[in-house]
């Protein structure tokens, strides 16, 4: 006979709000802390990372490095990669671990997740933002909007929004009857892929499905391992059961490709390139018959970030939002000629001119490192590609590799909207400008609505609010997320929920109620009261 749990009252979360950012400024705690976090870890390194399955470390001892992009002499860790036997352990000790985790009372798998916010945002703090500094590259302020708030948040609205979710119910009984639904995890096990360039998403793909009561086998970035192996080191803290969420560095496609071909594999959570995502969903489609379920497939990928001055824009404003970038970055510039010719040139460059580049442990430095060789010879290729194509590199356009990978902000001024830096994702610190003329603007937002496969985010400036309508309505489908007179980049949870369709992803938009329902497969229960006393229709009757 199975045991009842007691559910002797229905309990309300807390209050959620966002975590408040704190400023790093000189002479601030914070900045204190964080200052002595990094020395410490940089005393410590390198860590030795294993792949954690039930609750336990497993050291395959086949050996990876995670590099340090700021500094090639030295990497952050040294992390263990799954072989094919505990890829298999780890699907098996995740199906194992379900049955228990989604049947724990909704509270209790809330209270983890609440505490383990409270984690990041308490306890680890500065650990994981050094881990995010000195591991990826980000500078203290992106360090703390990414590893600090951003993850807290995650874990905090997610509650928030499960709590909404389990509450919608069916609006009508019919007389003697009850009508509910309830939001079943899915059957099987959930595999998380996560990028390198946010540790908060790292926590997020695989923190959103087992909220719902999903075990998860993740598979971090290779570039983001030490902060990912500190997030599961958390939730292991925060009280999460062994095996509901199974950390497994390792080879990309081996273990990624062991877990999508395996029966019971129904859904995929991945935040990277649209290349691989893509790659992905074909490998999926392939193995469909293999499969108890249709899978889920949840992606966010890349982005050709756009923004679009108008001739009523307010110059400086639209200057300081094109400058301060960051992930969901800007990628094209289409500004009018009168406001372009009146300033916003000479402001952009002046700008530019005053961001610097280099170790983000220097905390004047605004632009860290790009991730690793790959990447930097791919943005610099492109540098490259725009010189042979005649555009002219009016910022930037050089880059050393010599201790670590670094790129000078740049600025490519094109003639063509449609070269190959209009068009194509870089996913580095260059931004590509075509100036169009003001009578053209109705052309303008044809171009920016079929340059690029992407639809992220975009921005448009604008103090004609004609002008910003219109944009709005002509280019609906031009990104997920859209932004009036404000950078294209910063979005916050709870606030702008966040995702891309066309090319960019599914836009299920992490940060919202919208995600939970990917991960949950809904049943409907009609319970009757009163018994039915004869089969007949009235209409039967004689
Ligand atoms: N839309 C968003 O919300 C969002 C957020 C962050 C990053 N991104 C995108 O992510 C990309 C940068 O991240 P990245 O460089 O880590 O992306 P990536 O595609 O190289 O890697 C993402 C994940 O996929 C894995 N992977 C790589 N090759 C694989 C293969 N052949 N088979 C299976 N898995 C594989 C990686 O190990 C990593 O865990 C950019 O394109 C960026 O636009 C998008
Ligand atoms: N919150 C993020 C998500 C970006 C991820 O790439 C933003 O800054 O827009």
């Amino acid at each position: 006979m199975a045991s009842f749990t007691p559910q002797l009252a229905t309990f309300k979360a807390p209050v959620i709000d966002n975590e408040p950012m704190r400023s790093y400024a000189p002479g601030s705690p914070e900045r204190k802390a964080l200052v002595e976090a990094v020395a410490q870890m940089e005393k410590e390194l390198p860590f030795e990372v294993p792949c954690v399955i039930n609750g336990k470390e497993v050291k395959t001892g086949k050996l990876a490095k995670q590099p340090m992009p700021a500094t090639h002499a030295k990497h952050l860790c040294t992390y263990h990669e799954a072989d094919q036997a505990t890829v298999a352990s780890a699907i098996e000790g995740a199906l194992a671990a379900k049955t228990e985790w989604e049947a724990m009372p909704w509270n209790d798998r809330a209270a983890i997740f609440l505490k383990a916010a409270d984690l990041v945002s308490g306890k680890y703090r500065y650990k994981l933002m050094a881990a995010t500094m000195l591991g990826q590259g980000k500078n203290a302020w992106q360090a703390e909007i990414d590893a600090a708030a951003e993850l807290a948040d995650f874990f905090r609205f997610g509650v928030k929004y499960v709590e909404e979710l389990y509450s919608q119910q069916p609006v009508k009984n019919a007389a003697g009857s009850w009508n509910r639904v309830e939001y079943r995890a899915l059957e099987g096990f959930v595999l998380a892929v996560s990028p390198f360039n946010f540790t908060a998403i790292g926590g997020n793909l695989p923190g959103t499905p087992a909220l719902v009561g999903n075990v998860v086998v993740w598979k971090p970035s290779p570039a983001a391992v030490y902060s990912n192996y500190i997030i599961h080191q958390i939730l292991t803290e925060a009280g999460l059961p062994a095996g509901v969420i199974q950390f497994v560095p390792g080879p990309a496609e081996e273990v990624v490709g062991q877990a999508i071909a395996h029966p019971s594999f129904v859904s995929l959570h991945f935040t990277g390139s649209t290349f691989i995502f893509k790659k992905l969903w074909k490998d999926i489609a392939a193995n469909l018959d293999t499969y108890k379920s249709y899978p889920r497939i949840v992606g966010e990928t890349g982005g050709k970030n756009f923004h679009l001055v108008h001739p009523s824009a307010e110059i400086k404003n639209a200057v300081n939002q094109t400058v301060r970038q960051k992930c969901s970055a800007l990628s094209r510039l289409y500004v009018a000629s009168s406001i372009w010719n009146n300033g916003f040139k000479e402001q952009l460059l002046n700008e530019v001119a005053k961001l610097k580049v280099g170790p983000c442990t220097d905390f004047t430095n605004f632009i860290g490192p790009v991730i690793g060789r790959p990447a930097f010879d791919k943005i610099t290729g492109y540098i490259q590609k725009a010189k042979d194509a005649g555009s002219e590199i009016i910022a930037g356009g050089s880059a050393d590799d010599s201790t670590g990978y670094f790129v000078q902000p740049t600025v490519i001024l094109t003639k063509d909207p449609k070269s190959v830096t209009m068009v194509e994702e870089i996913f580095g610190p260059v931004l590509t400008v075509f100036v169009y003329e003001d009578a053209d603007y109705e052309k303008t937002l044809e171009l920016i609505d079929t340059t690029t496969t992407y639809a992220l985010t975009g921005s448009i400036f604008a103090s004609d609010r004609k002008a910003l309508v219109h944009a709005t309505n002509r280019l609906r489908n031009a990104a997920g997320n859209v932004y009036y007179n404000e950078k294209c980049t910063g979005a916050v949870v709870g606030q702008q929920p966040f995702g891309g369709a066309r090319g960019s992803g599914t836009n299920d938009k992490a940060g919202s109620i919208s995600i939970f329902y990917r991960f949950v497969s809904a049943r409907s229960i009609k319970e009757n009261f009163v018994g039915l006393e004869d089969f007949s229709y009235p209409s039967n009757l004689a």
